[in-house]
């Protein structure tokens, strides 16, 4: 028996001390960089320029080859396997989107269905279910050609399309990074409600800190290097950065993110039971985020929050135990 890591029972992506060095180049782009990637879970690689972001996605598919370590798929050794059965199962997004401009949007989508064989009637069907899934209306947009189409909208194609075969594993590089700021955060939301239903093994990479603690599970923070810096979740991260240089990274808005990452259920566990009631408190959902608490006080002009209510269970904070609970970032570890 080999004493080399394996995957654990819940892995789908596993990298095993996976380097790449590229030919003439000085340093590796990527060195002896190990990490596990849960089934069903979005992980988000951030990290400034260079450090290997894009290299380390492209090893997961191997449009980059690994030039040292293994690369595991839903626990199976893919370093050497077949690319293209390789890639079938993966869906691949990138910022440049790709659409083929002479294909309709049907047609775009359907691209990987039809390679496998499937009908014409069916690639239609299934091109009408996914525009629909991403939020676009498929009596518009099916005949239609990716010049006729907004910049956000051919992005939500891009998804559709890397959705086509139903991969369980996405991958996306900068997606939303080509669309203006209002159509981006617009795109991130509707990508989160789709991922909450279609729960795919998503690796997405970025450079903007604040859409990788929007969108992650957990977050990859890369130093030069490929140095994995920390890897975990947006909440840990912000309440414990692993050192200077992941604190330098979240810049210094990390106490207020952390306020709409933070529950009120968080909170209300750091303090005993049986806080004092109070005479003009404003209800909040334990589920709710300090943040939306806060603003629901400051702008209903409360001494704090109720949370709870039925049969006499409410429990009390009064507005300053809630802010000074939010800032203890030792507290709170999800
Ligand atoms: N095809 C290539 N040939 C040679 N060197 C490359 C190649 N692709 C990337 N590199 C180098 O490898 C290093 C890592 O690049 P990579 O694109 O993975 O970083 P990144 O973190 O994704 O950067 P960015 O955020 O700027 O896209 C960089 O120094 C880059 O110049």
């Amino acid at each position: 028996m080999s004493d080399r890591p394996a995957p654990s029972q819940d892995a789908m992506i596993f990298l095993d001390g996976v380097s790449k060095h590229y030919p003439g180049q000085a340093k590796a782009a990527v060195s002896e960089l190990s990490m596990e990637i849960k089934r069903g879970e979005f992980v988000v690689l951030v990290g400034p320029s260079g450090c290997g972001k894009t290299t380390t996605l492209r090893m997961i598919n191997r449009l980059v080859e690994p030039t040292r370590g293994r690369i595991f798929i839903d626990g199976k050794d893919v370093t050497h396997a077949d690319v293209d059965s390789l890639r079938r199962g993966i869906g691949y997004v990138i910022q440049q989107i790709g659409l083929l401009p002479h294909l309709t949007i049907a047609d775009n989508i359907a691209l990987v269905p039809k390679m496998l064989g499937m009908k014409r009637t069916d690639r239609r069907r299934r091109a009408e279910e996914l525009l629909e899934l991403v939020g676009l209306d498929p009596a518009v947009h099916v005949g239609r050609y990716p010049k006729q189409l907004s910049g956000g909208q051919q992005q939500r194609v891009g998804v559709a399309r890397a959705l086509a075969a139903d991969p369980p594993v996405m991958l996306m590089d900068e997606p939303f990074g080509a669309v203006d700021p209002i159509v981006r955060e617009k795109l991130q939301m509707e990508f989160l409600r789709l991922q909450a239903s279609i729960r795919k093994t998503i690796v997405m990479v970025t450079h903007d800190i604040d859409e990788a603690l929007r969108l992650g599970d957990r977050i990859a923070i890369f130093g030069p290097g490929s140095r994995l810096a920390q890897f975990d979740t947006p909440l840990a991260i912000l309440s414990n950065p692993a050192d200077d240089f992941v604190r330098d990274f979240i810049g210094s808005g990390a106490p207020v993110r952390r306020l709409s990452l933070l529950k009120v259920s968080d909170v209300l566990a750091s303090f005993p039971s049986d806080m004092p009631s109070l005479a003009n408190a404003i209800e909040v959902d334990a589920g709710e985020t300090v943040h939306r608490a806060l603003e629901l006080v400051l702008a209903s002009g409360a001494e704090g929050i109720e949370v709870g209510g039925a049969g006499g269970t409410s429990r009390y904070l009064d507005l300053q135990s809630l802010l000074t609970a939010a800032a203890q970032p030792t507290k709170v570890l999800s």
